[in-house]
């Protein structure tokens, strides 16, 4: 065989093996825990569970700061009752990561199992089908990871291809997507379960004095939550059962320059210790005109058709979203998704940007429009890292939960 056929064979296979078309979000599902707890009762509430109601002035500055927050209510996974068993998951001198640990290794994918659950159920394919699975959480760190236990729960096949994410925070939603995507371009027929859980008991603990506004702004902002989303390209392969309900046309992820202490964890004997600095919106907004304009350039968008685009921002805090807003010059409406999922669910980190995607599919199916526009959807975390994907809504399975 000549050099020539070789390199016509190689390209052969290579083409073969890949997509002809976009990946695309083929379905999505969501899942929070039972317990509810009202934003403005929070306060009252973490100090009564944190036996710390003698810091009063810390305690009116949470209740500062959860009314300014955007948030009404959040979901968790912890109960009064599960914390008064366990006085190490608040107590700052009791060592409690073995505590945290086990109690996460099961809710942690049980939260994953129930979203994806919803999303492969509107998908309309069996779960077997799945031949890819993402799986990001920053509750826990486990060998087998979540990743096995969620496809042992979901019933996928054993040789569903598996990528765990662990500790990649607020965009660990958004870092799946970007990897689903070239898994589903890249493999012909592929078809991706994306599944991200995060429960804030990784966390909880009781503040360390009256000053210690560091721990205060995670208990502020933070809730429990699950998100699931089905990946896969050339869906008309299987006509009538799939359909595409955004395009995902680009990738891209961008670190702004000299950010790297601006949001800092570690992983401990007391569990994740993690402390945003006050500079976080600041930074984010003088830097996300550039991120953003980066992504869309090769698509031809300037910055003057961005008012038509939709738009999918992961709600860090009110904070980020209105610094994104003023400096992307967006109207009120264009960030309404991601203030609603603020509003009903806090930051749930990772998960977060998939509710925001489930609620922009709602409202164009409510309201009919933009069904069809280009959208962009951004995720902020750790890094400080911005992730940008564009997005085209096709119109397609628009249904309620
Ligand atoms: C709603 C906020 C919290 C409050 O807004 P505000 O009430 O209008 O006014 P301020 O901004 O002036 O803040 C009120 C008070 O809170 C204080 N504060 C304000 N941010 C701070 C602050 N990061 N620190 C510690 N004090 C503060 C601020 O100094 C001030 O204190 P004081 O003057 O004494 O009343 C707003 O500042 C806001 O949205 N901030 C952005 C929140 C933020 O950084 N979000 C990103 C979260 S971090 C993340 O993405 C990582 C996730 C993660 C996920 C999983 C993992 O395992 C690890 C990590």
């Amino acid at each position: 065989m000549t050099a020539s056929c070789v390199a016509s064979a190689t390209q052969q296979i290579r083409e073969a093996q890949r997509a002809d078309g976009p990946a695309s979000v083929l379905a999505i599902g969501t899942a929070n825990p039972a317990i509810c707890v009202r934003q403005d009762e929070y306060a009252d509430y973490y100090f009564r569970l944190a036996n710390a109601e003698h810091l009063t002035k810390l305690k009116s500055k949470l209740n500062r700061i959860c009314q300014s927050s955007g948030i009404e209510k959040r979901y968790f996974h912890h109960t009064e009752e599960m914390l008064g068993g366990h006085p190490e998951l608040t107590d700052r001198k009791l060592p409690s990561l073995d505590t945290r640990m086990r109690i996460l290794a099961t809710a942690v994918p049980e939260l994953a199992a129930a979203a994806a659950g919803k999303a492969i159920a509107e998908w309309g394919r069996p779960a077997t089908d799945i031949t890819h699975l993402v799986v990001s959480t920053s509750s826990g760190a486990h060998v087998p990871g979540a990743d096995l236990r969620v496809a042992s729960l979901l019933g996928l096949a054993p040789t569903v291809r598996r990528a765990m994410l662990y500790l990649s925070a607020c965009n660990g939603g958004s870092t799946a997507l970007r990897l689903a995507k070239d898994m589903a371009e890249n493999n012909r027929g592929a078809r991706v379960l994306v599944a991200c859980a995060e429960l804030t008991l990784v966390w909880l603990r009781a503040p360390d004095g009256d000053a210690d506004s560091d721990t205060i702004i995670m208990q502020a902002l933070f809730g429990d939550g699950a998100g699931a989303v089905i990946v896969g390209a050339d869906p008309e392969l299987v006509q009538g059962v799939e359909r595409p309900i955004f395009e995902m046309l680009g990738a891209w992820e961008t670190v702004i320059p000299e950010s790297e202490h601006v949001a800092t964890g570690r992983l401990g004997e007391d569990g994740v210790v993690f402390r945003p600095s006050v500079e976080l919106p600041s930074l984010v907004r003088a830097n996300i005109e550039r991120c953003v304009a980066d992504a869309l350039a090769p698509l031809g968008l300037s910055g003057g058709d961005w008012k038509d685009l939709f738009w999918a921002v992961h709600p860090g805090g009110r904070a980020i979203l209105d610094g994104v807003e003023a400096e992307l010059r967006l109207g009120p409406e264009k960030l309404a998704a991601s203030r609603h999922v603020l509003t009903e669910y806090g930051n749930m980190s990772g998960p977060t940007v998939v509710f925001v995607l489930d609620e922009i599919r709602r409202r164009h199916d409510e309201h009919a429009e933009g069904r069809h526009g280009l959208g962009v959807m951004l995720g902020i975390g750790p890094g400080i890292t911005v992730e940008t994907m564009v997005l085209r809504a096709t119109g397609g399975k628009f249904t309620t939960k």
